[in-house]
């Protein structure tokens, strides 16, 4: 394939409800979607999952425009690709700024599934027809409207109930969500808001059997989680440190995780997302998908991905509504009790609804 026209959208879109972690609330979701074509008119999307700001990682909308603007986009148009393996190659020269990389890769790994009559699940090499699902959910006001929240998700069948922790919102919350929900599947992410020096109080969730610690300390560390793990039962997932396969070789040889959370946009694309994901499988670490509150086009490609054989715990990917009043795919991304059916049709298995996409554009550009 050669791309021959490129346009990015700067889209800004409600979230139904404000997400707090850690680090803040916002309440709109403002990202770039990536529209590519090639020389024989077939259409792809990619999503950059970049924040607004730079408190996930250092990438933001503004640095993935200027990176595929001046970069990423010129090594790309009019080059031919003959698989969207190729891609990471080409990005290869370019330092980091995954976030940026991946947007584009996701695009071009639309276009080969089409253009190979397959789904994105299927060139990837997933043999899942419908993957396990669960849910996220931010820092909430009050003990009791976190209940509420959990009783409602878990009453709508998702298999794994994922809660924010931070000092002073960890063991009590916890140990009341245990009492409320025994036999829920439950893990908290702490978006590194603690310290090694905190291992104490973190070995007290050791007493409420959850699946996993995401995250606990630094985000670029991998050191003093092997530290830590030694001192804790409950295994760490690590989300944030974890940018590369070798992270995820290092991470694994150190003890530091026995869980890694791969999300695309993070790691740099779905090909390096894939080689991680093989990497874990042959050394017994299980994986799963992780969320950044994507539109409907970087959920497709997160369902595409979860279908691989190794992802064996419940991701992030919840349903279309929950995040969104009106998505812009059709149809929408359903969870229903807990699964969400895999398309089967060609690319991402769903359509873009451009009359969505042009009622949340703020800006856009076209690259030929
Ligand atoms: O997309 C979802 O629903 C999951 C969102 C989510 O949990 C996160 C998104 C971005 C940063 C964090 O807050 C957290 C995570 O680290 O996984
Ligand atoms: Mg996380």
């Amino acid at each position: 394939m050669k791309i021959t026209d490129i346009t990015i959208r700067h889209l800004q879109m409600k979230l139904k409800a404000p997400f707090t972690t850690s680090f803040g609330t916002f309440t709109n979701k403002d990202f770039l979607l990536l529209e590519a074509k090639d020389q024989d008119g077939t259409i792809g999307w990619g999503e950059s999952v970049a924040f607004h700001s730079p408190w996930y990682n250092e990438e933001t909308l503004q640095t993935n425009w200027h990176m595929l603007e001046d970069f990423l986009i010129p090594l790309i148009l009019n080059k031919e690709i003959n698989h969207p393996d190729e891609v990471s190659e080409i990005f290869a020269p370019i330092r980091k700024n995954n976030m940026a990389k991946s947007t584009i890769e996701g695009a071009i790994w639309d276009i080969y599934a089409q253009q190979t009559n397959q789904s994105l699940a299927s060139a990837l090499g997933g043999k899942k027809d419908k993957i396990e699902v669960g849910i996220s959910i931010g820092i909430q006001k009050s003990i009791e409207d976190l209940v509420a929240l959990v009783d409602e998700y878990v009453k709508e069948g998702y298999k794994r109930i994922k809660v924010k922790i931070k000092p002073g919102w960890d063991v009590d919350v916890m140990r009341t969500l245990r009492e409320n929900f025994p036999n829920v599947a439950m893990m908290a992410d702490a978006n590194s808001a603690y310290r090694l020096e905190d291992a104490e109080l973190l070995k007290q969730l050791d007493e409420f059997d959850l699946t996993m610690i995401e995250q606990p300390l630094a985000s670029d560390d991998i050191i003093d989680h092997s530290q830590l793990q030694k001192m804790l039962n409950t295994p760490i997932c690590l989300d944030e440190s974890i940018h590369s396969l070798e992270d995820a070789r290092k991470a694994v040889e150190l003890g530091s995780t026995k869980i890694i959370n791969i999300k695309i946009g993070r790691v740099g694309g779905l090909t390096e997302a894939k080689k991680i994901h093989d990497y874990c499988e042959a050394n017994g670490i299980p994986v799963w998908c992780g969320g950044m509150l994507e539109s409907g086009i970087g959920r497709a490609h997160n369902v595409a991905l979860t279908t691989l054989s190794n992802f064996i715990l419940p991701g992030d990917t919840a349903g279309s509504n929950r995040y969104w009043e009106k998505d812009i795919i059709l149809p929408e991304v359903v969870a229903a009790n807990g699964y969400i059916e895999v398309p089967q049709t060609a690319g991402i298995g769903y359509a873009i609804d451009r009359e969505a996409v042009e009622s949340f554009t703020v800006a856009k550009k076209n690259y030929k």
